[in-house]
C-alpha cells in the first residue's frame, strides 16, 4: 500500500497541554484552549491525528512508563468525549546524558531525531509531503525537517526559542486554535 493519508503530526507538551514540566498525571494535564476544536478540524479535513512527545522524564525517574501510558489512555479518551480521535501516540523515554541505565542512550527517536515521525509515516501510510507537524521548540522542527514533512508549524507555548527556530517554521501561530484559519 503507498503512503496515501495525511497527518497532523503533534508535539504533546506546549501543544496538545500547557506544558508545566515533565507532566504525568492528570490532575496536572492542561488541555491547551480550542484544542479539541481546532484537532476536529484537521480530522473532518481527513487528517489522522499523530502524537510524537519526548518522555525524558520517563528516563530521569521522574515517573514510570506505566505513568506515562495511563496518563495516555486518559489523553486519548478525553479527545474521544469531544469526537476527536487520535490515531497514534509515539514517546521517546531516553536521554543521552541524564537518565537511568536503561534509558540513558544516544536514541534515534528522541527529537530532533526524526525517528517518531518516521514510525508513523510507515505504521499508518502517510504521505510526509502532505503532512503538518506542529512543536513549540526548535528540536520538533528539526525533526521534522529531517522526516521532510512538507508543513512545519511553531506554536508560541511559553518556551524560549531563538531565531532558528523561527526560521525553520512554515508558520508561527500563538496556539494550535489559530492552525484551522491559516491551514484549511
Ligand atoms: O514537548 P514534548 O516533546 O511533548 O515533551 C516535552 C517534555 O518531555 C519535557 O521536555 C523537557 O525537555 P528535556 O527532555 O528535559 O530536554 C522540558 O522541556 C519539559 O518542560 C517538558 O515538559
Ligand atoms: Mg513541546
Ligand atoms: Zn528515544
Amino acid at each position: 500500500m503507498n503512503n496515501i493519508s495525511k497527518a497532523l503530526f503533534l508535539d504533546r507538551d506546549g501543544v496538545v497541554n500547557i506544558d508545566h514540566g515533565y507532566v504525568y498525571e492528570p490532575a496536572k494535564f492542561e488541555f491547551v484552549p480550542g484544542v479539541f476544536t481546532a484537532c476536529k478540524a484537521f480530522a473532518d479535513a481527513g487528517y489522522k491525528l499523530i502524537i510524537v512527545t519526548n518522555q525524558s522524564g520517563i528516563g530521569r525517574g521522574y515517573y514510570s512508563e506505566m505513568d506515562f501510558h495511563t496518563l495516555t489512555q486518559w489523553m486519548i479518551a478525553q479527545f474521544a468525549a469531544h469526537q476527536v480521535t487520535v490515531t497514534d501516540v509515539y514517546f521517546c523515554p531516553h536521554h543521552r546524558k541524564k537518565a537511568l541505565p536503561e534509558y540513558l542512550k544516544e536514541c534515534d527517536c528522541r527529537k530532533p531525531a526524526p525517528g517518531m515521525l518516521l514510525q508513523g509515516i510507515a505504521d499508518h501510510h502517510i504521505n510526509p509531503a502532505s503532512s503538518i507537524m506542529v512543536g513549540d521548540k526548535l528540536s520538533d522542527m528539526q525533526a521534522a525537517s529531517k522526516a521532510v514533512i512538507g508543513t512545519r508549524v511553531l506554536v508560541r507555548s511559553g518556551q524560549e526559542f531563538d531565531a532558528r527556530a523561527i526560521d525553520s517554521a512554515d508558520h508561527v501561530c500563538d496556539s494550535l486554535a489559530d492552525l484551522p484559519s491559516i491551514l484549511l
